[in-house]
């Protein structure tokens, strides 16, 4: 086996830095902490992240996806700006799911589920760091994008249903609000 860094340059994947302000993070962050954040669970076991869904939820220890209440007020704006940087209609990313990474915490290697098309995600707090792999002969072929605060990015296409990612787990603090649209 063998592993290759290469360059992040993969059909699918975009992300630029400041989409949001210092005060307007700030701003966010107290939000998302305000809200009934709950520990990911996967088959019992209890990940060390917090998260919460509007629009949409998908509960991985039932399987079962249904409506959620529906994305608030103050995720509007930038839920604007994250479909402009992406391209995409606002109206199209009907779910929002918002993640808190306390210490420690990570998300481990998966592609979002096939119920969702395109992800757009903004990172506030610590710089995290996204890995991509794919399996290829041999081995993966491995991209690293960092992820620091108020930046977003976007998969789709290859990137988004050809690659896994993952997040490594961080020493402080990281929230992300995620926008997705529907397959
Ligand atoms: O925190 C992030 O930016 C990524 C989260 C993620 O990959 C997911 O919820 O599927
Ligand atoms: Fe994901």
């Amino acid at each position: 086996m063998f592993d290759l860094f290469d360059l992040p340059l993969v059909p699918g994947l975009s992300s630029a830095t400041d989409i949001i302000t210092p005060v307007e993070e700030a701003e966010l962050i107290a939000r998302i902490d305000a809200e009934a954040l709950l520990p990911f669970k996967f088959q019992g076991w209890e990940g060390k992240r917090l998260t919460h869904s509007f629009g949409w939820s998908y509960d991985f220890e039932d399987g079962r996806f249904a409506q959620a209440a529906p994305i608030p007020e103050w995720l509007l704006s930038i839920r604007a700006r994250a479909a402009a940087f992406a391209g995409l209609d606002a109206s199209t990313l009907v779910q929002a799911l918002l993640i808190r990474y306390d210490p420690g915490a990570g998300i481990g290697w998966h592609k979002d589920r096939p119920v969702f098309e395109h992800v757009v995600g903004v990172s506030l707090g610590a710089e995290a760091s996204m890995r991509l792999r794919r399996r290829k002969a041999g081995g993966f072929q491995r991209v690293s994008l960092p992820l620091p605060a108020r930046s977003v990015y976007h998969l789709s296409g290859e990137v988004r249903h050809g690659w896994e990612h993952s997040i490594v787990p961080m020493e402080h603090r990281r929230w992300s609000v995620t926008f997705r649209s529907l397959a």
